[in-house]
């Protein structure tokens, strides 16, 4: 943390239990943050706080110091809390930011003196045991702090088991975000189970619709405290975090992706996409590529992938953070989805980059704030496709966040020919690949049309062939968004060289079972032709207008003409069933997206 102006621990107005003043300083924290100087006296002295700090700007002790204050404090007068009794809440919108929090916590009750009271925290979180087995845990540890995601943490509030009449502090950090739609019902519902005399406070770097909801949680007269990095300013971004656009066509944007992470000095650097599959999917095909780019002499020797989202297991999720903040020669790149946006904190982490912007102007901030944490230097970058996104620059700089021009960034277009061409190779080498790309280019469409900026983020705006280009697909799935492709190939089509009834897969069991289903396919789609027939003559003598609502129709419509018709009806059946599996997929996670909203919007991430 920089050193100017040094706010020591004895400057605040009351003496702060020896042990944990001790902790802080043996953990490194020799002195206070702006933000703990603010929020300290007024939380432990009784007043509920809505704080609004940039990030990296030490929260997480903002309100652990007090938490723990007032732990000691009851259990100085009361020796212990009843069994199945707990004293403070913290709540956080994802199980990695729990465990940074229980791992802040863990680091100083070390230094709590045993023969008074033994502090312990435990996480609650969802999709980690069940809440059996949390309530079981907890009445054997006794912990006073509980630490948990929000769907979990209802179940386990209203175990019988459970007391909360003495939990006197109630944590919502990442505030915004747990007080949006998405846990509305579960934060009603802790505030109602939680007693009524507590102290609230709630933390996050932006805090746009927050203070109305204040109330619902129970809170006093809150004292809202705000601390940007630049008062005069009024900056929301770490003064020593620079923040670039770049103008760049979708088809290029993974050959500038590479050209940054080979050019540019840095030590750790997290590369968000708009959703899992495209994490998941970018994370192989860019693997290849520097495998490839290696062989060829390229200077992307020292570059190490990882990649994480919310659809893996919590196992590997630990896993690949510990190997992406661990000790390495390797310059690292994290792939992520928003799932590491909000909270957490690895250590130098010095460049953020962002395919695309997100959704949330104010997730564009979190995910900036990875980089430039605690007085350090770091640079973010946000791609911006040429046309409507380009006023992105501006909508953000009315929300007080200066993007500046990254500039001309010299690179070799015949390397980003080379990157085109070695991914069209690694995706025709197997049948699996492809449809992974078809995937992740729908969740892409799916994802951009919920851009809360609909007048800069527009579906019929998008460059779909740029980016076909960036996925490196052979033909545009079926998706009722095809109407707004200029020039929409026959049958979808990108590249007609290939034949997809010749692509294989890899994995011989996978194939087998494909050539068989297309044998007997073959064999059986004679019968069916008659009926196609009829159905295709029908629907060619109906207005398209009402084939294009109709899933039938949509079916229909890249094979509007007479030509493709003819070709459809040659396909076995087993192709037709193909050319509609992505719109299938499409209908499937619209499902488990809508179940999964009202559910738990975190596991999505
Ligand atoms: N008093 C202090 N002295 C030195 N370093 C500190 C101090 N307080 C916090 N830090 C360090 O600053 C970094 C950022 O802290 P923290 O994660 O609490 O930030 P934050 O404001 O919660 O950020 P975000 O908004 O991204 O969640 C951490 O590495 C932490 O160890």
């Amino acid at each position: 943390m920089a050193a100017e102006n040094k706010l020591t621990w004895d400057s605040l107005p009351y003496e702060l239990l020896p042990w944990l003043r001790e902790a802080l300083v043996s953990n490194g924290y020799e002195s206070m943050t702006p933000v703990q100087a603010s929020v300290i006296p007024l939380f432990s002295g009784n007043k509920d706080v809505v704080v609004q700090a940039v990030t990296g700007s030490g929260k997480t002790l903002a309100f652990v110091i007090p938490v723990l204050e007032k732990i000691c404090h009851f259990l100085r007068e009361e020796s212990t809390f009843k069994r199945g009794h707990f004293g403070a809440l913290i709540i956080c919108p994802t199980k990695e930011l729990a465990f940074q929090i229980e791992g802040v916590i863990n680091n100083l009750v070390e230094f709590c003196p045993d023969d008074s009271y033994k502090l312990k925290a435990q996480a609650v979180l969802g999709g980690v045991g069940t809440v059996l087995t949390d309530v079981q845990n907890f009445m054997k540890t006794r912990a006073q702090v509980i630490i948990a995601t929000p769907g979990r943490v209802v179940e386990f509030l209203q175990h019988s088991m459970v007391k909360t009449s003495s939990c006197q502090v109630l944590i919502l950090d990442e505030a915004d975000r747990l007080l949006d739609h998405n846990f509305s019902s579960e934060m009603s519902l802790i505030a109602k189970i939680l007693p009524r005399q507590k102290r609230v406070g709630m933390f996050s770097a932006t805090m746009s619709a927050v203070i109305d909801d204040v109330f619902k949680l129970g809170m006093s007269n809150p004292v809202r405290i705000t601390v940007k990095s630049d008062q005069l300013s009024k900056k929301l971004i770490p003064s020593k975090l620079r923040l670039f656009y770049s103008i760049v066509p979708a088809d290029q944007k993974i050959g500038l992706l590479f050209h940054l992470l080979e050019s540019y000095q840095f030590k750790r650097a997290i590369v968000y996409f708009p959703t899992c599959v495209c994490v998941s999917y970018f994370y192989m095909l860019l693997n290849h590529l520097l495998s490839c780019l290696y062989k060829q002499g390229n200077d992307c020797k020292g570059i190490r992938l990882h990649s994480l989202h919310g659809k893996l297991q919590l196992e590997t999720r630990t896993k690949t953070l510990s190997l992406f903040s661990g000790l390495s020669d390797y310059k690292n790149v994290l792939l992520s989805t928003d799932v590491a946006a909000r909270g957490l904190d690895i250590p130098d982490v010095d460049l953020v980059i962002q395919l695309d912007p997100p959704t949330d102007p104010d997730v564009f901030v979190h995910r900036c704030g990875r980089a430039g944490r605690a007085g350090k230097s770091g640079t973010a970058v946000v791609f911006l496709t040429p046309g409507l996104e380009e006023n992105y620059v501006d909508f953000m700089s009315l929300r007080k966040v200066e993007l500046h021009d990254l500039g001309n960034v010299h690179y070799d277009p015949q390397r980003f020919e080379l990157i085109h061409q070695e991914s069209r190779t690694w995706l025709l080498a197997d049948r699996a690949r492809h449809e992974k790309a078809t995937k992740a280019f729908v969740t892409y469409i799916r994802h951009y049309s919920k851009h809360s900026a609909a007048s800069i983020f527009r579906l019929s705006a998008l460059d779909y062939w740029g980016l076909a280009k960036e996925f490196s697909l052979f033909r545009f799935p079926k998706m009722p968004e095809n109407k707004f492709i200029h020039d929409f190939p026959e049958g979808g089509f990108i590249d007609k060289s290939v034949t997809f009834e010749n692509q294989s897969y890899s994995n011989a069991q996978n194939e087998n079972e494909r050539l068989q289903e297309f044998c007997l396919s073959s064999k059986t789609v004679q019968p069916n032709d008659a009926i196609l027939d009829r159905k295709a003559r029908k629907e060619r003598n109906s207005p398209w207008s009402k084939n294009a609502k109709s899933k039938v129709n949509e079916k229909q419509s890249s094979y509007s003409s007479k030509e493709n018709k003819k070709k459809r009806l040659l396909l076995p059946e087993a192709e037709l069933r193909e050319t509609q599996e992505d719109w299938k997929d499409l209908v499937r996670s619209n499902k488990r997206q809508k179940a999964r909203e009202t559910t738990n919007f975190f596991n999505d991430l």
